[in-house]
């Protein structure tokens, strides 16, 4: 499976009584992956939300991750994005399977990238690359660190922060394969804004 393309990422707080509205209206513009993140407490509104945008993912063909959570990937059978403070990856993929997508952040160390890539990460995250309003403190990373990462690894490679249609084309043209975004797609006015982002983005990656 080659993992390029839309990198969807839920946001609670902007989509809010809209969530799978607008999930869906993205799925219909085409999305490669879709993350449930959600830092909230709330397990059992998180489990209802996730298992809904599995089966959701599952009409469309597209795969669900779920953000920092193996256990909760692990019980509905999908994949899971893990931070540097998230918990290992080599347990995780003992728990998910050899089939199951897991995505590792790395800020801007190649290095990180190259120890995920041994511990069984199917995809390594570079970033933020722009501001970003959903998470503005997190560190940040240059298209110098993504031409070093392109050329040393094998994995496919994604890239978040800030990422909107204006300023996404440099990142595809420095080799990245998967455009992580939230507010640059879910920041639309209207659903049919977010496929017409979704298509958009998808135009940009020749997809
Ligand atoms: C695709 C993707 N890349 C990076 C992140 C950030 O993960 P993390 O550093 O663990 O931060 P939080 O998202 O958990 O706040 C991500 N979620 N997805
Ligand atoms: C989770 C995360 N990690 C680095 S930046 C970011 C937020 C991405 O959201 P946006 O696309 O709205 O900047
Ligand atoms: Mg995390």
């Amino acid at each position: 499976m080659t993992l390029r393309g839309l990198y969807a990422i839920t946001d609670s707080q902007l989509l809010a009584g809209k969530l799978l509205a607008y999930v869906e209206a993205a799925l219909d513009g085409g999305l490669t992956l879709l993350q449930y993140r959600d830092k909230s407490s709330d397990d059992a509104r998180r489990l209802r939300e996730a298992e809904a945008l599995r089966d959701l993912c599952a009409r469309y063909n597209t795969r669900l991750i779920i953000n920092d959570d193996a256990e909760l990937a692990a019980r509905l059978g999908v994949g899971v994005h893990l931070g540097q403070t998230d918990g290992p990856l080599t347990p995780a993929r003992a728990l998910l399977g050899p089939k199951a997508i897991i995505g590792s952040t790395c800020h801007s160390l190649v290095d990180l990238a190259e120890q995920a890539a041994k511990e069984g990460a199917s995809y390594v995250a570079f970033g933020r690359f722009f501001n970003s309003s959903t998470k503005p403190g997190a560190p940040t990373a240059t298209l110098d660190v993504l031409d070093q990462a392109r050329s040393q690894l094998k994995l496919p490679i994604c890239v978040i922060g800030g990422i909107t249609l204006e300023n996404a084309a440099p990142l595809v043209a420095h080799g990245a394969d998967l455009l992580a975004v939230v507010h640059g797609l879910f920041g639309a006015d209207s659903a049919q804004e977010v496929t017409r982002r979704a298509k958009a983005f998808n135009q940009l990656l020749a997809i």
